[in-house]
């Protein structure tokens, strides 16, 4: 890493800018399998999912179309407030679309669970997710998540579009923070962070 700012702030790297890209490759051939003949609406939530969209849609060797919403739970905090507010709507009618919600990650579930229903009230013709992380340990409520990159342990990721207080998104890897990042003292440190695990997309017609 080369910014050393930052980078004396990062505990462990988590995911390497290498895997992440491999991993997107490879939900890129399952999208690619499942949307076949149609032309998906890939949604991006601002401001995380940024990186993933712009690296998953170059990925993808089928016709789409993008649009982008702005959503926000967080705040400064780390902790979803579980109130989601719309800073910015689509611009498509999704009328009879097929939408991909493409997201960075889904820690609570509630950005996701509200976003999803939001978006089907709106006509579409299907409504599936795509998360780069899915953090498994904080789930509050039951998402169906069709496309996930990895699962990733119960501690405050950044980097790769994620932040902390809007830092660390131009991080090209996923990494975990020191707990002095946050105020905290590096003496909490107990171990090693449980590695991250890629998640393998169920089979054709599962629930498509
Ligand atoms: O599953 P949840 O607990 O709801 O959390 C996941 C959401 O929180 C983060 O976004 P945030 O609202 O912080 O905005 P950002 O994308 O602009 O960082 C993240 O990008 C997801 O959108
Ligand atoms: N990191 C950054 N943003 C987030 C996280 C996280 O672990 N969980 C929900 N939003
Ligand atoms: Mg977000």
């Amino acid at each position: 890493m080369r910014a050393s700012v930052i980078s004396e702030n990062v505990r462990e790297v988590l995911l390497t800018a290498e895997q992440i890209k491999d991993r997107i490759a490879e939900l890129a051939r399952d999208i690619e399998r499942d949307y076949e003949g149609r032309k998906p609406l890939l949604i991006g939530v601002l401001k995380g999912a940024v990186m993933v969209v712009s690296d998953l849609a170059r990925e993808l060797q089928i016709d789409l179309e993008m649009d982008w919403m702005a959503v926000s739970s967080y705040g400064s905090g780390t902790v979803s407030s579980g109130v989601v507010r719309i800073l910015k709507d689509l611009d498509t009618d999704l009328s009879g679309r097929d939408v991909l919600i493409v997201e960075d990650i889904i820690d609570s579930g509630l950005t996701l669970s509200w976003l999803k229903q939001n978006l089907e009230s709106r006509g579409a013709a299907s409504v599936q997710i795509c998360t780069l992380l899915r953090k498994p340990e904080r789930l509050k409520v039951d998402v169906p998540v069709r496309y996930i990159g990895f699962d990733v342990p119960n501690e405050f990721v950044v980097g790769y579009g994620l932040d902390h207080d809007e830092r660390y998104r131009n991080l090209s890897d996923v990494v975990v923070l020191k707990p002095s990042a946050f105020g905290g003292s590096d003496d909490e440190i107990s171990g090693p962070v449980e590695p991250a695990r890629k998640v393998v997309t169920p089979g054709l017609g599962d629930d498509n």
